[in-house]
């Protein structure tokens, strides 16, 4: 990579992705907000329209369709073959004027969903990326049973670890001290996340949703610029969060080296990098996202957050700082790290 590449259209539909465990409160959270004045045009994808019991809601009769209208103003579709498709036809389908307009998507994922192939397709399908952009991944955490599930369920700890906004279900059902327990292992598990909590999906979708700013996730670095290890009882599994300040302007060639680095060191061990870096020649420092081994096109950020810092957040497995400081040092100045590095 040599020169700057282009980033996702800024008229792109924001995305944001509903995941969590089975029975977690996804359902309950999206029926609430089905209702809510504000999250008129909005297009939900759901896997069944049964689930969230929209029947008094129907403005258009869902019979050989898949995408219905509901007199709140919302857009509720059911996934067919596949995410991208159901997005290209629902992109078309408003561009023809067929369906009304909607200026946010949101898709839930099946309880045992793991989010990052979805974030995979959102971030590397270049014509999905034009049209919708993917503005947060939503986690909810079961506040009855998040205690117990955390040290069985990968998938748990994956939701949580890949999450931009954390919410804890059930409180009503659950006493005061067990839902802030579940807010400690929260902050350790994925510092950068803000926590909400709610009860029957008593949420204001616009604070759950729309307040997401990638650089607002930053602002813990702080007083976190440790390395931080989840005790899941599974130690080989665990996942380690670390933060790596990065001061200096980077250019691209050695941003791709990083990225390069980290592909092929890390894998799929390392599960998330966020950040912000200050790329030469450019006004606005960039926002940084990757999921896996899949990094997206970095965004010159759209708010300018005073709490962010420049720098680098990694969550994964088997993070060693030193080594990963290193490897940025070495990548980002133009050099070649040696196989050992
Ligand atoms: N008391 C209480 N029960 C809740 C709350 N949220 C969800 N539930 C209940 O928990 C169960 C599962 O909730 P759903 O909203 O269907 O969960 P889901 O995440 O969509 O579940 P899956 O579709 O299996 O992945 C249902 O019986 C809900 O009524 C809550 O905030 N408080």
């Amino acid at each position: 990579m040599s020169g700057r590449p282009s980033s996702s259209d800024p008229q792109a539909t924001p995305l944001f992705i509903l995941t969590g465990f089975l029975g977690s409160g996804k359902t309950t959270l999206l029926a609430r907000w089905l209702r809510a004045p504000a999250f008129a045009d909005t297009a939900v994808i759901v896997n069944e329209f049964g689930e969230v019991g929209l029947d008094h809601l129907l403005v258009t009769e869902g019979e050989e369709d898949d995408v219905v209208l509901l007199d709140s103003g919302c857009l509720c579709c059911t996934l067919n073959s596949s995410l991208a498709e159901t997005l290209t036809d629902l992109f078309h389908r408003r561009a023809r004027g067929e369906i009304p307009g909607f200026s946010r998507v949101v898709v839930e994922t099946t309880g045992i969903a793991d989010p990052a192939p979805l974030m995979h397709t959102l971030m590397t399908d270049r014509l999905l990326a034009a049209r919708y952009h993917l503005a947060g991944v939503i986690a909810c955490v079961d506040g009855l049973f998040f205690l117990d599930q955390k040290d069985g369920f990968e998938e748990v700890r994956k939701q949580v670890a890949l999450a931009d906004r954390l919410i804890v279900t059930k409180a009503d059902a659950v006493p005061a001290e067990r839902i802030a327990q579940i807010q400690g292992f929260l902050k350790e598990m994925n510092p950068g996340a803000g926590v909400l909590v709610s009860s029957a999906g008593d949420l204001d979708p616009v604070d759950a949703l729309d307040q997401i700013e990638p650089s607002s996730a930053l602002a813990w670095q702080a007083s976190h610029e440790g390395l931080h290890h989840v005790h899941s009882g599974h130690e080989e599994s665990d996942f380690e969060t670390l933060f790596v300040p990065v001061e200096q302007a980077v250019d691209w060639p050695g941003y791709a080296a990083l990225v390069e680095a980290f592909q092929s060191r890390y894998g799929a061990d390392l599960l998330r990098v966020k950040g912000l870096l200050k790329f030469a020649g450019e006004a606005q420092p960039m926002v940084i996202q990757g999921v896996q081994h899949v990094f997206a096109l970095p965004e010159a950020t759209k708010h300018a957050s005073s709490g962010a810092r420049l720098g680098l957040v990694l969550i994964g497995r088997g993070l060693v700082k030193k080594k990963i400081e290193k490897l940025i040092d070495k990548c980002l100045g133009g050099g070649k790290p040696d196989a050992a590095e």
